[in-house]
């Protein structure tokens, strides 16, 4: 038995570099293809969104002096990027996978409707949605939010380097505690800057939980699944 039937489950981009500087990390990418794997052998039907901060950030873009929407565009294209190595690593360990993308760029990938990815999950085939929500000055965050409303996902799976939400940023703050779960007003109340404001405001307003955890710790995605408890619920 599995908690959820149908998730979003959002990736890193800069999770993807692994022990690199840059880019894909092969090593890595196969492991999250194999936990993919596990899930969906589960029959859980599963919706991916991909960040593309390994590649391209239209921020760091702009502050080397791009434009902000040329910066966002290649931001944008970099998660298109993440999305197509995706689909092959998956295929690698024989899960079926399909590339929407949120601009148009057929043959590349299928230009995304809302009712051709629910018929694609719905088929049990891994739903890869590229391209951010395809405008400029939003975040991967956000449109995994989106995505997830949009496909009438359970909840939204953030995964991440760290083991869920913190007080502070566990990255920097070695006492930082973990929370097990936390409202969506707390985390804006305590400025934890776990997700953008964006992207926690569509989840709370459409009342889509979120679960962060840690996605490159082998097997942790399937504990999701299974409800073990692990990460942080942030709900409303
Ligand atoms: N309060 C917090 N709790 C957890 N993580 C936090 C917090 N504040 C900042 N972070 C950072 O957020 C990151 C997780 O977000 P994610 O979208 O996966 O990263 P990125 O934006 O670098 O791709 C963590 O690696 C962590 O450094
Ligand atoms: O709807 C979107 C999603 C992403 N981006 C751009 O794509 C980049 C990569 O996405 P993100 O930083 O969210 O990826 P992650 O942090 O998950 O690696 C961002 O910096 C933005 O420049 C964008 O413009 N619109």
């Amino acid at each position: 038995m599995t908690k959820y039937k149908r998730i979003l489950l959002k990736l890193s981009g800069e999770s993807l570099m692994g022990s690199q500087k840059y880019g894909i990390d092969e090593t890595r990418l196969n492991e999250y293809a194999e936990q993919i794997s596990e899930i969906t052998k589960m029959g859980v039907q599963t919706g991916i969104v991909i960040g593309g901060g390994n590649i391209f950030r239209g921020l760091s873009g702009s502050a080397k002096g791009f434009d902000r929407v040329k910066g966002d565009q290649m931001g944008m294209l970099a998660t298109v990027i993440n999305s197509l190595a995706l689909s092959s690593a998956l295929k690698g360990v024989g899960v079926k996978a399909r590339v929407f993308t949120s601009i148009k760029m057929e043959p590349v990938g299928e230009y995304y409707t809302k009712e051709k990815a629910i018929e694609s999950l719905e088929k049990g085939e891994v739903t890869i949605i590229a391209g951010g929500t395809g405008n400029p000055y939003f975040t991967t965050d956000t449109a995994s939010a989106l995505r997830a409303v949009e496909t009438e996902a359970e909840i939204m799976c953030k995964g991440t380097r760290v083991d869920g939400v913190y007080s502070a940023d566990p990255e920097k703050d070695a006492n930082a505690t973990r929370f097990e779960k936390i409202s969506f007003d707390e985390v804006y109340a305590k400025n934890l800057q776990v997700m953008d404001l964006t992207a926690t405001a569509l989840c709370r307003e459409n009342n889509l939980p979120v679960l962060v955890f840690n996605m490159d710790k082998k097997g942790n995605l399937k504990k999701v699944i299974s409800g073990e408890p692990i990460g942080t619920i942030v709900y409303k």
